[in-house]
């Protein structure tokens, strides 16, 4: 009996469904009728505003169809209503839609219409009487979820005719115990209320997402920049909108989340790639990254970029009519310091010619020299090449790898590095700078934490002027200093560039760095210089900060604290707290807070909801076990895990231990064939491909992520290995949605 109300119930959704997507392939005929037209028709009133809608609306629904047939319909809820409010369902979607009358046939789940769907609860229903969820598998509906949240308003209902019978467990629950794969999916279905108020919340100035462990933090996050984009589209799509998070391996695994809501139009940055066209994937060794994270790095990269190119030449001779003119040491100081004082670096670029002349004119004594004047004296200087060579040598344009490479020279650093950094810094700064090649692409050469110091050169070296072309020809114009900076380059690069690599222009300028609307996740991981970095790109935006502090892994939060501020300046904050774990089981979590208690970080305890009834296993070996003996105990767990469990299985690892573990698991011939079809993926940082099941990840990089089991190697080790150790393994014990097993 039950299954048949079942049975009819999904049968009179799948009847909706149908017309939906009947609909929506009527939104593909405009669609595709406006292209015809070559959108000349979109543009014009009311009509064509229409039809462009419909073809975005198309556009959107196949991107989610692509990206989620597997997983999840295009309709998902539904909402019975009071009659006085409307008598007839009300269905919320991805994407909103409307029938041929052009009546609301399926509601954004970010339309105001839509709130009453998330924010309705027993105790305040707002008129709802039932909430449906439908869950689906592409267009077919294979199940629906209700939630009773009036009774009294339900009988009411059913007297008058309706019949609104609830059937299902729940869609919460259905939702979080769906087994893990490799990407975060949206949660539009299922938000609850408190995120709801975050995704909702306005955009102006900052909005700060706190929370522990599997709150929903980042899903959150993500979905209000869906929310975003949907509210006033002009502004961010036109802005911008820019996501950093704290890894490569974290962006893939939520990369999904935004198209599957219908958005492509967001920028996805790891922290090593918020600077444009660098790309950094390696972190540095702790004692290292906490030196190059320091806001004394800010003052280290201003004083980098003012010195003396090394290599440069240091005077410069020339015979004029009857003169000797010299400009040696120190008169090439004074011109300088005063260019220098002018502003940025290359910014003086074209006033480099005119005061080296201006010093050599001073020198200009004989009677033949000063009556041919300052004019001929220029016009002959300027064509010379020994002038224009020297000039753009003693001056060249400067990209940031570039003058990040000085920093290689003990004798350069320990100059520039006097009174900021002890012997014993630059030396471990040295070690990670030494084998630096300006002739080589930087991103390969460089760690996560070089690029805010990358950032920090290009702000201090500012721009190179772009000449306009109609000066190209003109000799005032060069007086002027609108030289042309590449042309001469070839000429200087030949004499002074270290392996003959020609100048080239960086693409990216610093003036389009910024954006609409700045989210950062896992934001209490920023170091001072990467605030700083972020804080750039979000000067006139808004914000969204997602972070829990207990989960830092930076030493030092109070100049965190203040780079942040600084970041944010004067911005007004919206403060929202997530307090329910969606994540890990009551049990893990449970395991997780009292080793955050013992240990004594300063944690915020969500409550986990979600009962499985498997405690965490610590499989505990004697202090003299061998590597074999750990290698069999890591095995036998993987294995156990692995079977139980139909997702993602993560392997946490000290840092040392990486490519140890990893060789293990490469001869472990059950998993290449488990039950389950589980493949072992060697090593997270080279990307695992889509369907391996089992991942290797140190402590660091399961920031973020999630796993349906996790197996942690050595917990001691992960904790002594920094600073912040323990604030890492909270992290780690804090990753499983059902299994934990630790091999201690
Ligand atoms: N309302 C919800 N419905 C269904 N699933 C949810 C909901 N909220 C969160 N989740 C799920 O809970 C898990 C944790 O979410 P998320 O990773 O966003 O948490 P977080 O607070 O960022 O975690 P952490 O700080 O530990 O990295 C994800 O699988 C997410 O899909």
């Amino acid at each position: 009996m039950a299954d048949e109300l079942v049975e009819r119930e999904v049968a009179a959704e799948q009847t909706f469904v149908d017309r939906v997507y009947r609909q929506l392939e009527q939104a593909g005929v405009a669609a595709q009728q406006l292209a015809r037209e070559g959108h000349s028709r979109g543009r014009l009133g009311h009509e064509g505003g229409l039809v462009e809608r419909d073809a975005m609306v198309f556009q959107a629904a196949k991107r989610i169809a692509q990206l989620d047939a597997a997983h999840e319909g295009l309709v998902f809820g539904r909402l019975d209503l009071d009659a006085a409010i409307d008598a007839a369902p009300r269905y919320v979607g991805r994407i909103g839609l409307r029938d041929d009358d052009h009546e609301s046939l399926l509601i954004d789940w970010r339309a105001p219409a839509a709130a009453v769907f998330y924010q309705a609860t027993a105790a305040e229903p707002h008129g709802v009487l039932r909430r449906r969820v439908l869950r689906s598998t592409g267009r077919r509906v294979v199940g629906v979820e209700d939630e009773l949240l009036d009774a009294d308003g339900i009988a009411a209902a059913e007297e008058q005719g309706r019949e609104l019978p609830i059937v299902g467990e729940g869609a919460l629950m259905a939702q979080l115990s769906r087994a893990r794969d490799r990407s975060m999916h949206s949660i539009v279905a299922t938000i609850q209320a408190e995120q709801d108020k975050a995704i909702r919340a306005p955009s102006r100035g900052v909005v700060t997402i706190s929370g522990g462990p599997g709150t929903g933090k980042t899903v959150v996050a993500l979905h209000r920049a869906a929310f975003l984009l949907y509210t006033d589209r002009q502004r961010y799509e036109r802005g911008g909108v820019l996501v950093v998070g704290p890894s490569g391996v974290f962006m893939r695994y939520i990369e999904r989340v935004l198209p599957s809501l219908g958005e492509t139009a967001v920028a996805l940055r790891s922290l090593g790639e918020v600077v444009d066209e660098v790309r950094a994937t390696r972190h540095d060794e702790p004692a290292v990254a906490d030196i190059k994270g320091s806001a004394r790095m800010a003052e280290l990269m201003r004083r980098t970029a003012r010195q003396q190119a090394p290599g440069s030449p240091r005077e410069f001779r020339v015979f004029w009519r009857d003169d000797r003119l010299v400009l040696d040491r120190g008169k090439l100081g004074q011109v300088r310091r005063q260019l220098m004082s002018q502003g940025l670096r290359n910014k003086q670029l074209p006033r480099v010619s005119h005061a080296l002349l201006d010093a050599l004119w001073r020198q200009v004594r004989g009677e033949r020299g000063r009556e041919q004047g300052r004019e001929r004296f220029n016009e002959d200087m300027l064509s010379r090449d020994d002038f224009l060579d020297f000039a753009l040598a003693w001056w060249p344009p400067l990209d940031a790898p570039t003058v990040l490479c000085w920093l290689r020279d003990p004798e350069f650093l320990a100059r520039v590095a006097e009174g900021l950094l002890s012997g014993e810094e630059q030396r471990l700064l040295l070690k990670t700078w030494a084998d630096l090649d300006p002739s080589r692409p930087i991103s390969p050469q460089i760690a996560i934490e070089d690029v805010p110091l990358l950032d920090e050169l290009r702000y201090a070296l500012g721009d190179v002027p772009q000449k306009a072309d109609d000066e190209r020809d003109d000799p005032i114009a060069l007086i002027e200093g609108a030289v042309d900076i590449q042309e001469l380059m070839t000429a200087s690069d030949r004499e002074f560039a270290p392996s003959g690599r020609a100048w080239r222009p960086p693409v990216s300028s610093i003036e389009d760095d910024g954006y609409a609307h700045v989210l950062v996740d896992e934001a209490q991981d920023l170091t001072p210089m990467q605030w700083r970095m972020v804080g750039r790109r979000g000067r006139t935006a808004s914000w969204t900060i997602v972070g829990d502090p207990a989960q830092s892994s930076w030493p030092v939060p109070a100049e965190s604290d203040a780079a942040r501020a600084a970041a944010l300046e004067r911005k007004q904050i919206h403060s929202f707290h997530l307090s329910t774990n969606y994540r890990n089981s009551a049990e893990i979590y449970a395991h997780a807070a009292a080793y955050a208690e013992r240990v004594g970080l300063d944690a915020d305890l969500p409550d986990a909801v979600r009962r499985t009834g498997e405690e965490p296993v610590a499989v505990e070996l004697p202090a003299d076990a061998s590597a074999a003996d750990l290698e069999a105990a890591t095995r036998a767990a993987v294995l156990d895990v692995a079977g139980r469990v139909s997702g993602t299985v993560g392997i946490v690892v000290p840092v040392a231990r990486r490519s140890e573990v990893n060789a293990w698991l490469a001869s472990w011939p059950e998993l290449a064939h488990d039950a389950a079809g589980a493949r072992a993926a060697i090593d997270s940082s080279v990307a695992p491909s889509g369907d391996d099941r089992v991942v290797v990840l140190t402590g660091l990089d399961t920031k973020g992520l999630e796993f349906d089991a996790i197996v942690v190697v050595r917990p001691q080790e992960i904790e002594d290995e920094s600073a912040t150790g323990r604030a890492t393994l909270y992290v780690v014990l804090t990753r499983a949605t059902q299994l934990l097993t630790t091999v201690g």
